[in-house]
């Protein structure tokens, strides 16, 4: 049994993470990370796992965590991570860090986007951007792991084979994207209340937000040229979902058979991503609780446009789903362990 540790247990990426790993034949929760209720039951925090978890939750001791377990989890604030990590650490453990700390190459970058000084940038180099679908071989040879962000992974997947290709012109890309609530985290924020979420939606971080620079070095990697794009995130009245909307100019004219050509070239023999079949579009709710992304497109002979649109359930696919699905790689595990999830409707 691989021994288990998470750090932000009790936050919704971590609780995600402890709802998919109890269910995972292979792996045991050793350590149920928290700051907030220490010394609780991690039941009482989370009562869905009344009579599954036993434990308690315990304190987010790193140095201590490393001699238990064979793999750790950061689910937690940007920064934390970058902060806790050291040499001595990574040569007991293997380490997930569900934060942006070390997705980003460029430090700088990072610091800029994310207004933190980095605290351990002597490990951004060696850490794996653990987009499974894309970097499988090198995930599977990591002890550092970059979980990528929610609104990026569904982003990145839908246009990936298309950038790859080369059939699109990465200078036309806008990437126009919808997010649950839980993507914001369990904090207590006000624009988070019911009554600012609900019946409501709105842009937000709108030529800012942080998830920019993040698909655009994937996508840069994939089609060898620097991608600049406009990135829209919103807020939809829905617990969890993102739903991704992208343009993009078309640099030859194309088929509908070709560019399904090219997304089956990428993904027909990927588990969790399902290329949906002509004229039928992703839905949020076709993924609600699953690993999966749903992607499809259309061309549009008017404007010479593609419209990819892709669909995750941000906190699996997005978060924890991805995080475990990197462990199973790391560890030589069946890569679906613990993610046989059949997406919930309604
Ligand atoms: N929500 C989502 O859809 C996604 C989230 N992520 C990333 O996952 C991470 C966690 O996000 P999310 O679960 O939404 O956030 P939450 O706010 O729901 O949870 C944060 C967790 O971190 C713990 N925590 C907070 N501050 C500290 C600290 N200073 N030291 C130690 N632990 C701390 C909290 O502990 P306690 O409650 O015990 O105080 C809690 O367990 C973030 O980096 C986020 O960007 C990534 C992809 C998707
Ligand atoms: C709805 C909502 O607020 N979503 C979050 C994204 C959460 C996430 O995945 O972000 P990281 O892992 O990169 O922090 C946001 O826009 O900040």
């Amino acid at each position: 049994m691989i021994k288990v540790g998470i750090i932000g247990s009790t936050g919704y990426a971590g609780g995600e993470l402890v709802r998919i790993l109890t269910g995972h034949r292979e792996a045991e929760i050793v350590w149920y990370g928290s700051r907030s209720y220490i010394d609780q039951k991690y039941a009482s925090v989370y009562q869905n796992m009344f009579q599954l978890v036993d434990a308690r939750c315990m304190d987010d001791n790193m140095e201590e965590l490393a001699k238990q377990a064979d793999v750790i989890f950061t689910a937690t604030p940007q920064g934390l991570c970058a902060s806790l990590v050291n040499e001595e650490i990574l040569s007991q453990t293997k380490i997930i860090d569900l934060s942006a700390d070390f997705r980003i190459k460029d430090v700088a970058v990072y610091e800029k986007w994310y207004n933190l000084e980095h605290k351990s940038p002597q490990f951004i180099e060696e850490a794996v951007y653990g987009l499974c679908e894309i970097n499988r071989e090198d995930v599977k040879k990591a002890r550092l792991v970059a979980n990528p962000g929610c609104y990026t992974t569904c982003s990145i997947l839908t246009a990936y084979p298309l950038a790859k290709e080369g059939i699109i012109d990465m200078k036309t890309l806008i990437v126009d994207a919808k997010s649950g609530t839980s993507g914001a985290g369990r904090g207590a924020k006000v624009p988070n209340l019911y009554c600012e979420v609900n019946e409501n939606m709105k842009a937000y971080g709108v030529a800012s937000h942080r998830h920019t620079p993040e698909i655009e070095e994937q996508l840069s990697y994939a089609s060898g040229e620097e991608v600049v794009i406009n990135f829209t995130p919103h807020l939809v009245p829905m617990n969890r979902g993102i739903l991704a909307t992208e343009y993009a100019s078309l640099k030859k004219d194309v088929t509908y058979e070709e560019v399904k050509a090219i997304y089956d070239k990428y993904y027909k023999d990927e588990k969790f991503v399902r290329v949906l079949d002509e004229g039928v579009y992703p839905e949020t709710k076709w993924v609600e609780g699953s690993n999966y992304v749903d992607i499809n497109f259309k061309i549009d002979p008017r404007t010479n446009r593609i419209i990819m649109m892709g669909a995750i359930d941000n906190l699996v696919k997005g978060a924890a789903g991805q995080a475990v699905q990197n462990m199973n790689l790391m560890f030589g595990l069946d890569e679906a362990e613990g993610l046989n999830l059949v997406p919930m409707f309604p």
